[in-house]
């Protein structure tokens, strides 16, 4: 495949008097790593849904490996391969029985799926727990099974929905090194959401979404040079000193741990602004311009902020 792996052209969706997404337009180019980056809720997984043919969207257009997925939606599905936020391997069946059904459905021969799934146990290192039931493995090693299916049926594009969150440090870690071996099959485009910020460093290409619309859509050196910007982080003292602070510092946002995060736009404002928040910040940290930042200036807020809305009624969704 040649050109753009997808294209995405004003695509809407509405969940009730939710928004999911408004407008959203992107290309992939074929072959690169993609990260789609934002918050809880921003519709990083419904646009996901859509690109998988599992959800249409009210309104725009969307291609996957040249075919449209409202109109050829079988097409599209033969050419991915997709990781789930939630698990969905079988977990009353071995490792090697998940991939092998799956092969099944996929309708590869019986010498060619013994032989992928071969190949596949081993980039994951899972090979020797082949004949295990899923059911007595780790998070991390159930991830790292699904990511094996994703690719067993050898897909153009996979699509990972944040292949790293609940695992700890070190199972996020290990993800990550399978995926960038992935950079070495130069032909497959691999899409990833996350809200893990220092994932999507190494990716060619960052789209920013929040609250159903891209705020950003370059390298991940071109957000950082041009939108990044100094933060400083610190606990307030006391929540009366946290509502002063936001109301001082315009661009300050409250992160989920209960520290602020006030951008600081250069060096003569950060020593002004550590005399003038000395006394009501704790725990005080300066961070250089990372994604991180280039998210709090696009969008005026944390990436650690709470979800604006918890998500009711999703279970399920995907049967
Ligand atoms: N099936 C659904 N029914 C109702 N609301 C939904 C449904 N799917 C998504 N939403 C809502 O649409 C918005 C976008 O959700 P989405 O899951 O796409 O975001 P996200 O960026 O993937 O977040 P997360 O990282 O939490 O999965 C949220 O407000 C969510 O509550």
């Amino acid at each position: 495949m040649t050109g753009k792996a997808i294209r995405v052209e004003g695509v809407r969706k509405e969940f009730g008097r939710v928004t999911a997404l408004d407008g959203v337009s992107l290309e992939v180019p074929a072959g690169s790593h993609f990260a789609i980056l934002g918050p809880n809720g921003a519709g990083k997984s419904t646009l996901i849904d859509i690109l998988c043919t599992i959800t249409q969207a009210d309104a725009g257009q969307a291609e996957v490996a040249g075919f449209d997925v409202r109109k050829s939606p079988r097409d599209v599905r033969q050419r991915i391969g997709v990781v789930f936020q939630d698990p969905t391997v079988d977990t009353r069946l071995t490792v090697r029985e998940n991939l092998d059904f799956h092969g099944l459905v996929y309708r590869m021969k019986g010498a060619h799926r013994r032989r992928r799934i071969t190949e596949m146990l081993e980039l994951v290192e899972l090979a020797d727990r082949a004949e295990t039931p899923v059911r007595t493995l780790s998070s991390g090693m159930k991830r790292r099974l699904e990511i094996a299916r994703g690719l067993l049926h050898e897909p153009q594009l996979l699509f990972l929905d944040e292949p790293t969150v609940g695992l700890d440090a070190q199972s996020r870690a290990r993800i990550w090194e399978y995926i960038a071996e992935l950079r070495t099959r130069s032909e497959l485009t691999v899409v990833v959401t996350t809200h893990y910020i220092d994932e999507v460093d190494n990716c060619d290409r960052v789209v920013v979404i929040d609250k159903g619309q891209v705020r950003a859509d370059a390298t991940p050196s071109a957000l950082k040079a041009e939108h990044g910007r100094t933060v400083l982080r610190g606990r307030p003292l006391s929540p009366a000193a946290a509502e002063r602070l936001l109301a001082q510092f315009p661009g300050a946002a409250r992160a989920t741990d209960g520290r602020l995060a006030i951008p600081v736009d250069d060096p003569v404002a950060l020593g002004r602004m550590l005399q003038e928040t000395g006394g009501e910040l704790d725990q005080i940290e300066i961070d250089q311009p990372s994604l991180e930042s280039v998210f709090l200036s696009l969008t005026g807020r944390d990436l650690r902020e709470e979800p604006a809305s918890p998500r009711g009624g999703r279970k399920g969704r995907r049967g």
